[in-house]
């Protein structure tokens, strides 16, 4: 029998606000509070994961990472981290908030060299943020086109690329429902467990990405649907449990 579905809840983090943007754009936000509340009920609340994000980070308009860190640092559940991590010195300062894994975006596009290095450094502590437009792969904060999808993929898999998390940035904040096709060409395309980002909107959303998980698909991270009260993480992890 196939795992079941991991959950993913997410903290994006705007000077010092817990917000959710609309397609990924910054100037979209609606504000949530604190991160550290948002991340501490995620985790009473049965998260066995949080995904956690460094918007300023990944826009380049400033960092969060004092305040990354106190939320990273007061999880007792596995957190995923995501954000403007393009460098030695910013990879660094990410596991050393103790994260499970960090998330690679605009790195993988701009410095794949570098990339490559820290794949075979850090094994499965890497995972590469997959965030597209059609196929089109977009960095700096998806902001900037930086390729394409299958062929950095194919690259990204030759050097032993542990996970990818694959977000639509047309789906990203919007309530719309995943993107199931991208899910199943990506899955396709690589033997690598895959991490589903953006749109969710409804418990039918996740059993629909569950539907998934023995063509590869590991996760979801849900962030709007959350904070919108679509339905309570409760009720998700139910929905995925087997
Ligand atoms: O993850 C990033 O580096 C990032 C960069 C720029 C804009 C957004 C970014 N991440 C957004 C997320 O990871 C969302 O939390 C996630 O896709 C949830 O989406 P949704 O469920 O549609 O709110």
């Amino acid at each position: 029998m196939p795992a079941k579905l991991e959950l993913l809840p997410a903290v994006d983090v705007r000077d010092g606000q817990a917000v959710r943007l609309v397609h990924g754009e910054s100037g979209s936000e609606t504000s949530y509070g604190s991160p550290l509340q948002a991340a501490l009920a995620w985790q009473a609340s049965g998260a066995e994961w949080l995904h956690l994000v460094d918007l300023d980070a990944a826009f380049g308009t400033g960092d969060n990472r004092a305040l990354i860190a106190e939320v990273a640092g007061a999880m007792d559940i596995k957190v995923e981290l995501s954000g403007g991590i393009r460098d030695d010195a910013s990879l660094e300062a990410a596991l050393a908030t103790g994260c499970r894994r960090v998330n690679l975006g605009t790195a993988a596009l701009e410095t794949p060299e570098w990339v490559a290095k820290v794949i075979a450094l850090y094994g499965d502590k890497i995972a590469v943020g997959l965030d597209v437009r059609g196929t089109t792969l977009r960095g700096r904060g998806w902001t900037r086109d930086g390729g394409d999808l299958y062929e950095t993929l194919a690259r990204l898999d030759s050097e032993g690329c542990a996970r990818y998390v694959v977000t639509d940035i047309a789906k990203d904040g919007t309530l719309t429902g995943p993107n199931l096709e991208l899910l199943r060409n990506v899955c396709a395309a690589t033997d690598k467990p895959v991490v589903a980002s953006g749109g969710v909107s409804s418990l039918d959303d996740l059993r629909a990405i569950a539907e998934l998980v023995g063509q590869g698909v590991e996760g979801a991270i849900v962030g709007k649907a959350l904070y919108a009260k679509a339905f309570t993480l409760e009720e998700a992890l139910e929905a995925v449990s087997r």
